[in-house]
């Protein structure tokens, strides 16, 4: 599976319009690949929490339909990173705002999205202005050489939750896509978490954060494909940067063979 991942870098002084046709650029650029992952909220801003209620938009508005159009463009799956999305409130205390995935297939049809579960922020920024997904994704991915692969859906720190990739696992992934963006300081946790997953679920995991400075806030880059022995494929720095990379995804059930950790699992 070709995979591009899109270390997308922005800061405050670019439109959402101007950064939206930049994106479909960069996009446009990866034709020839089977999958294309962009950063979490690259349009909203990641912690530009203030904005949020004004850039929110349904998963059919401005942004998704650039995205729409650059993945039909480019002929591949899509994985847009996520927006805020706005829709109907499921229940009395909801407010109708997500942070939504959306996935894109080669013909531009949205094939996928998944609101993220954990909301970083203990108690402010996301829990404080978003509600939480449900419903877990697992997206099956055709690529150039034959078949699909599943690739489930999670979005930044929802890494920190182990048992949710096992849940995805269970679904039947052997791909995690993981837009985020997540800062600096932390950088350290998000290699060694994706790294983690890589190794306990046996999946390949594609890591896509975002670079730059935003709302006062570093972001860490470091983008990163691990296969599913825990092997570091392809690693990106703190710029803006495109990681370009084939990977053997036959070799994940190969692996699995190899080494029968998850037949083990004792759930008692
Ligand atoms: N956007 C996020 O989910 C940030 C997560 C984060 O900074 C962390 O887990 O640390």
């Amino acid at each position: 599976m070709k995979v591009a991942l899109i270390q997308l870098a922005y800061g405050d002084d670019e439109s959402v319009a101007d950064r939206t046709a930049r994106v479909a650029d960069l996009v446009r650029a990866q034709a020839g690949h089977d999958l294309v992952v962009l950063p979490e909220l690259w349009s909203a801003g990641g912690f530009d929490y203030t904005a949020w209620a004004e850039r929110a938009e349904p998963a059919d508005g401005p942004v998704a339909e650039a995205l729409a159009a650059a993945a039909r463009d480019a002929g591949v799956t899509l994985h847009a990173g996520s927006i805020v999305e706005r829709g109907e409130p499921a229940g009395g205390d909801d407010r109708g705002l997500w942070n939504t995935s959306l996935v894109f297939s080669p013909e531009g049809d949205l094939v996928a999205t998944y609101r993220k579960i954990h909301r970083f922020g203990f108690g402010e920024g996301e829990p404080g202005l978003l509600d939480a997904g449900e419903a877990l994704v697992v997206v099956g991915v055709p690529v150039a050489d034959g078949g699909t692969v599943p690739v489930g859906l999670s979005t930044c720190y929802d890494l920190r939750f182990p048992e949710l990739y096992r849940r995805l696992l269970d679904r039947g992934a052997e791909v995690f896509a993981i837009p985020a963006a997540w800062p600096r300081k932390r950088v350290a946790h998000w290699t060694l978490l994706g790294q983690a997953r890589a190794v306990e679920d046996q999946c390949v995991v594609l890591q896509c954060n975002t670079a730059g400075t935003h709302a006062g806030h570093e972001m860490g880059g470091h983008s990163q494909v691990v296969d599913a022995t825990g092997k570091v494929l392809a690693a990106a720095g703190l710029e803006e940067e495109v990681l370009s990379i084939d990977v053997d995804t036959a070799a994940t059930q190969q692996w699995r063979r190899a080494f029968p950790v998850l037949p083990d699992r004792r759930l008692a």
